[in-house]
């Protein structure tokens, strides 16, 4: 295996069809929804939450197995059924249709796989070992956990919020480049990581000048987001290491 690492982005309103209705379908379907993908979801069962969200209408769940054509339209589908057998026919018409398809923990029925991912608001890091030791991959996006805290989401809200200023008031490549790297090469996010968000936010504007950093959300919404991001990651079930260690 070699894969050819890849971000999906516009998945809005595209038709991504989900087979299987147990909790792993609905890990899935969660992060497309997240990503506002038009879910169909293909299955006899469903789990409380995916029949929930097919009542409140945010997918469309037909309850039986694949049919021949479950498929038109469609720009990926991802096979949450534990048979190779019966996964073979959707394969199949997947690539007649020319649909991206994941058959989770059947390589051979895949034309992408799913990395372990770290979110941190907008910092996404997905961790593949070419299908050698899913283990590892779940191991190492652990330690990415641990180390990565809520002060690198609001970094980048920060980052974000100054990319059309750095653009307007440094036309010139080069120094723009630079006063990036000023930034991230910075004790900015040692600050923000101790929640020092007005001196945060002095440094930035001794760096990028204060015309760029009037951009910046003021020290108090910074602390709201930051607030925000913590709780946000504070429940992740990977905060604890030995969450899948041997019994
Ligand atoms: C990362 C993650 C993403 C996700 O699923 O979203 C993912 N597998 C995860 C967990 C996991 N999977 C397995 C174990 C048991 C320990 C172990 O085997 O290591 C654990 C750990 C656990 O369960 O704790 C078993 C397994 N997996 C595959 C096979 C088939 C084979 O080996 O032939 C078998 C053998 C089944 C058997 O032995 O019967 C195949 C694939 N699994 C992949 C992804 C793709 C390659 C990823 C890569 O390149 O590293 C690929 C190729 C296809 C795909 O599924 O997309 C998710 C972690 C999510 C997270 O927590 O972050
Ligand atoms: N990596 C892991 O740790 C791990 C753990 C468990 C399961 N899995 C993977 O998750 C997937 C689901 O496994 P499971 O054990 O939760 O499933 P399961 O056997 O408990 O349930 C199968 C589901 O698929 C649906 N289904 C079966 N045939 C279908 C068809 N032809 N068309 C549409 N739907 C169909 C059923 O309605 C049911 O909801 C599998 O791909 C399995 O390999 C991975």
């Amino acid at each position: 295996m070699r894969v050819y690492p890849i971000f999906l982005n516009n998945l809005d309103g595209r038709r991504c069809v989900v087979f299987g209705g147990t909790h792993e379908a609905e890990r899935k379907v969660a992060d497309l929804l997240a990503c506002g993908a038009d879910v169909v979801l293909i299955s006899e069962t469903a789990t409380p939450q995916l029949q929930q969200w097919a009542r409140e209408g945010r997918l469309t769940w037909h309850a039986r197995n694949y049919q021949p054509g479950d498929l038109k339209g469609a720009f990926l589908t991802i096979v949450a059924i534990p048979d190779p057998q019966a996964t073979e026919p959707i394969w199949q018409e997947a690539q007649r249709e020319r649909v991206l398809i994941n058959a989770m923990d059947d390589v051979p029925h895949c034309t992408f796989v799913a990395g372990a991912v770290v979110r941190r608001g907008p910092l996404v890091i997905a961790i593949s070992t070419s299908g050698q030791s899913p283990a590892l991959a779940v191991r190492l996006r652990e330690m990415l956990e641990q180390h990565l805290g809520p002060e690198y989401a609001l970094f980048l809200d920060l980052m974000g919020a100054l990319r059309l200023p750095m653009a307007t008031h440094y036309p010139d490549f080069g120094e723009r480049k630079a006063r990036w790297y000023a930034l991230v090469d910075s004790n900015v996010l040692d600050l923000l990581r101790q929640q020092r968000f007005a001196a945060a936010r002095t440094r930035i504007s001794e760096l990028v000048g204060e015309p760029v950093a009037a951009a910046l959300p003021d020290p108090d919404t910074m602390a709201r987001l930051f607030a925000h991001y913590q709780d946000e990651y504070a429940w992740s079930p990977s905060s604890n290491l030995n969450a899948h260690a041997p019994p």
